[in-house]
């Protein structure tokens, strides 16, 4: 379960919210605070009033993996071996299962090749499966992706929603530009100025949704 109790932070304002669904995909135009919710729910920013819940617990005390938007910017070692390590090695785990958890979260994303890879060598998109990779390696309770499919083709971008689909975490946070991504989650967030203007099933959310250009392409088609 997620808990939001008078949340505010920057231009975050939400009163109350409860979501008990595993895959939460969150949606919203450019500016509407969908990286600062997802900050806030990760622990990385202490929100300027109200609480968060993960779990029943706060987001410090959650095991939460997260792959940012711009990898660039959040890849902190030279090595794509030493990157996905860095997750069980921060957590002071034995070497010999650093390195097996390290080699399994590559294998599971699909990336053993790029192992032995400067970081720095990398396309965006397989920066976004390291990254991945990395929030993987730590067995994370909460995984939040944040546009984490904004550089990759149809193909890796599959492999992604599988890896997350076959996560064991029990929540997914996902910040999707792709309406329908957003369709296949098992609820939907909608934000807009830094409200939660709708929420529920993608059916409920979309629904409300239909004449603007937030509704997915696929259910238009198919209408
Ligand atoms: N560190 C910060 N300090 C001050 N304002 C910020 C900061 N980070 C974001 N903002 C502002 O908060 C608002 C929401 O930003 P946020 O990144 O959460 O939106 P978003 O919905 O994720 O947008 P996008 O879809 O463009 O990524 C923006 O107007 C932004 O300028």
């Amino acid at each position: 379960m997620i808990r939001i109790a008078d949340l505010r932070h920057r231009l975050l304002d939400i009163p109350g919210l409860a979501v008990d669904a595993r895959h939460i995909a969150v949606i919203g135009p450019n500016g509407s605070g969908k990286t600062t919710l997802l900050s806030v729910c990760s622990g990385i920013e202490e929100p300027d009033a109200g609480t968060v819940r993960l779990l029943d617990r706060p987001p410090s005390a959650v095991k939460v993996g997260w792959v940012g938007e711009f990898p660039d910017r959040t890849l902190l070692f030279s090595l794509v071996y030493d990157e996905i390590a860095s997750t069980p090695r921060f957590r002071h785990r034995p070497c010999p299962e650093t390195d097996a958890t390290a080699r399994a979260a590559a294998e599971e994303v699909g990336i053993r090749h790029l192992l032995g890879k400067e970081t720095s060598s990398l396309s965006g998109g397989e920066k976004a499966l390291v990254a991945l990779a990395a929030a993987c390696a730590g067995d994370p309770e909460v995984l939040v992706l944040d546009e984490a499919d904004s550089h990759l083709d149809a193909v890796t971008a599959e492999r992604v929603s599988r890896v997350v689909r076959e996560s064991t975490a029990a929540h997914v946070l996902w910040c999707t530009q792709s309406m329908d991504a957003a369709a296949a989650a098992d609820y939907v967030l909608f934000m807009e100025k830094g409200r939660v203007r709708h929420h529920g099933t993608p059916a409920e959310v979309f629904s409300a949704l239909e004449e603007t250009c937030f509704y997915p392409t696929m259910w238009r088609v198919c209408r």
